[in-house]
């Protein structure tokens, strides 16, 4: 099996965890901002989470470094280019990065800029590359809710020409859906489809609250409903895919090895799974490492690949005709 030309999708991809770390090191040149080594392998150590992290938290320290140097509109424009460039290089045909635009504003840009910076860098890959994409706007569930509207407002400008859908990430606590369901129902009006990272770090109480609460039609991860049975069902029911990143999962203490990872079980039971990167460089991965993971843990045929396949693709926040494209890639 080659897993390298096999075609790909990945809907769950963030781009600050998805740096080239040589471009930090040119950007932090240009920016003077200074780095504690020039050495492109000091500087991916320093941006690679380990496969000790104790959780979440420490995974998510990693970002710290490649948002110092996102904070111009060059930067990001840049990083979003290569990051559908690093994809469409490895035969993934679509792909749906997220970020934080909040986590941009260090120097002054408004979110306009780093929104459209973002959505420029896309399009230009676009252009080059047999790829198309399109980008989720995430908050962080840990930050000051008073800009969130902000983010939603200035993303609407963009929506359905680069920008559809509306995140929650980082650190999950028990019952934070709660506080966001405003934010959710905002997001919903305008025309945002909803995504939620739940069940990962939290139990399947918080998958149950994201589709039920905040109308998530996605989980990012969603690990946890396994042990949850109301959750489980929900998620079955409603035909909420499940973005599972299997590295990321593993690196995060969400899972305790690839064996344990409940990805085939759902995918038999008839739960709908993605495979996904979720980080490329803080998990060190591409999706043909992810892919190729699955498939030889859990000896998935190449048939069963393609329902995958399908899954991702009925599941994109894509347009029609994107999905028709797509879907020629089936044998
Ligand atoms: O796996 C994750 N779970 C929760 N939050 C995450 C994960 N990976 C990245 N993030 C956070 C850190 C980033 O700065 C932010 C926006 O991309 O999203
Ligand atoms: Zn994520």
């Amino acid at each position: 099996m080659n897993h390298f030309n096999l075609p790909k999708i990945d809907l769950h991809c963030h781009l600050d965890g998805s740096v080239r770390p040589r471009t930090i090191i040119e950007l932090a040149h240009q920016q003077e901002v200074s780095l504690p080594s020039d050495n492109v392998d000091d500087i991916r150590a320093l941006m690679v989470a380990p496969p000790t992290c104790p959780n979440l938290d420490e995974y998510l320290k990693r970002f710290e470094l490649p948002l110092s140097v996102m904070q111009t509109e060059a930067a990001i424009k840049r990083i979003s280019f290569e990051l559908f460039e690093d994809a469409a290089l490895e035969n993934v045909k679509y792909l749906e990065v997220r970020f934080g635009p909040l986590l941009h504003l260090q120097q002054g840009l408004t979110l306009d800029q780093v929104i459209g910076s973002a959505v420029a860098g896309m399009k230009e890959a676009e252009q080059q590359y047999d790829i198309r994409g399109n980008y989720i706007l995430s908050i962080l569930r840990t930050m000051p809710k008073d800009r969130i509207d902000e983010v939603i407002d200035a993303g609407a400008r963009y929506l359905n020409q680069g920008v559809v859908a509306f995140d929650l990430a980082g650190s999950e606590l028990p019952g934070f859906s709660q506080e966001f369901i405003a934010y959710a129902d905002y997001a919903r009006q305008l025309g945002y489809r909803v995504t939620i990272h739940a069940g990962e770090q939290g139990s399947g109480q918080n998958v149950f609250d994201a589709v039920s609460l905040l109308g998530a039609e996605r989980i990012g991860h969603g690990i946890h409903i396994k042990g949850h049975p109301q959750a489980y069902q929900l998620v079955k029911a409603q035909s909420v895919a499940l973005e599972t990143c299997p590295s990321s999962n593993i690196q995060t203490k969400a899972v305790d090895d690839l064996a344990s990872h409940p990805v085939k079980a759902f995918h038999k039971d008839g739960v709908l799974i993605t495979i996904n990167t979720d980080n490329r460089t803080v998990s060190d991965t591409t999706m043909t490492d992810e892919v190729r993971k699955v498939m030889e843990e859990f000896n998935l045929s190449e048939d069963e690949y393609f329902e995958i396949y399908r899954v991702s693709v009925d599941n994109a926040f894509a347009s029609d005709e994107v999905k028709a494209h797509l879907l020629k890639y089936l044998p």
